[in-house]
């Protein structure tokens, strides 16, 4: 199939590098110094035991979608309009688009733009960058990905290339479920740039993300969003399984990158509104997260 990836970065190169193994005609679209790499050597997919070169195209032109069967769109949330407005022009209406993206609203922000269906996808990987063409992979990789009339047509085609997929009724209470874990640890470990297992040792630690969560539990009923399975627990799970991780976001922030807390915290805070529930430790959360964006950590 050809497949073309919007956003050449940890997400679109691991799914992109997976897929161009299954004899897939992959192109990524991405910054400068990627594609040059990817072009010049191939696409270095580091599964920790074993490092592979793997064929794709490289691509700085969102034009390169064209003729794309399924597109992934893999850039982070903060970029969806701008990036969906690029490739806009060059998708074809029968075109199959996944949002492989954290945060509720990608899909359905990126389906205005492009004015198609775009499928939600949640996405349960662990993967970065290690450099200029070279994606590191550090854990598991399962994909749930929304119920369409195409949903069928992307898990056969995921399927065979060793991408784990499942088809689920409620996506978008999975990506909730994913969401409300971000919202309980992402900003609390930007704003301290600490990682989870000593984040948890600090007194009232605990009870913030408890506040945090309940807000969010709340925001999805009044939402009509059921969140699957035992969200606690999968927040307790965390510090158990990887304790000197720090969140994306205080990734985001330490690099002086603009993260995406404007789609998990904000994300709650701006639908509390709308509902009239109140949200005070997510608008906390949100607001020292953007102050210390715009300061830098080190301010
Ligand atoms: N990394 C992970 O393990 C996981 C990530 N996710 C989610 O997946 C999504 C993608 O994350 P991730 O892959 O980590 O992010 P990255 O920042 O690594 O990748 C996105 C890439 O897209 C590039 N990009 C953005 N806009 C354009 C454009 N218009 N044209 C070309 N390239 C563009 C970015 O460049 P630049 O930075 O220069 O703008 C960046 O290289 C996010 O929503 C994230 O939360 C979900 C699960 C796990
Ligand atoms: C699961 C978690 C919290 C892991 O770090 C994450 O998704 C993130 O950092 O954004």
């Amino acid at each position: 199939m050809k497949i073309a990836v919007m956003g050449a970065g940890a997400v679109g190169c691991y799914y992109g590098a997976m897929l161009a193994r299954a004899w897939h005609e992959v192109t990524l679209i991405g910054r400068p110094t990627h594609v040059e790499a990817m072009n010049r050597d191939g696409l270095l997919l580091d599964l920790g035991t074993s490092q592979e070169y793997v064929a794709v195209t490289g691509s700085t032109e969102a034009s390169s979608v064209d003729g794309a069967e399924l597109i992934l769109f893999c850039v982070k949330s903060t970029d969806t309009e701008d990036a969906g407005q690029q490739i806009k022009p060059f998708i074809g209406k029968d075109t199959i688009i996944l949002s492989l993206q954290n945060g509720v609203d990608n899909a359905e922000r990126l389906g205005q733009v492009l004015g198609q269906p775009v499928i939600p996808v949640v996405v349960y990987v662990a993967t970065s960058m290690g450099g200029a063409g070279h994606v590191k992979h550090h854990g598991r990789g399962e994909l749930v990905i929304g119920m369409s009339s195409q949903s069928q047509v992307v898990a056969d085609t995921l399927r065979p290339a060793r991408i784990p997929v499942e088809i689920s009724e409620n996506a978008d209470g999975a990506l909730w479920a994913k969401m409300i874990l971000n919202c309980a640890y992402n900003a609390l470990s930007a704003i301290t740039q600490t990682p989870y297992g000593e984040l948890v040792k600090q007194d009232g630690v605990w009870d913030v993300m408890r506040n945090a969560v309940d807000e969010c539990l709340a925001v999805a009923a009044a939402c009509g969003v059921t969140v699957p399975g035992d969200v606690w627990g999968a927040i307790e799970k965390i510090v158990e399984t990887m304790p000197a991780q720090f969140s994306s976001t205080a990734q985001d922030l330490a690099r002086g990158k603009p993260s995406e807390i404007d789609y998990l915290n904000g994300y709650i805070v701006r639908k509390g509104r709308e509902f009239g529930i109140a949200t005070p430790t997510n608008l906390a959360l949100h607001a020292i997260t953007r102050l210390r964006e715009l300061k830098g950590v080190a301010g």
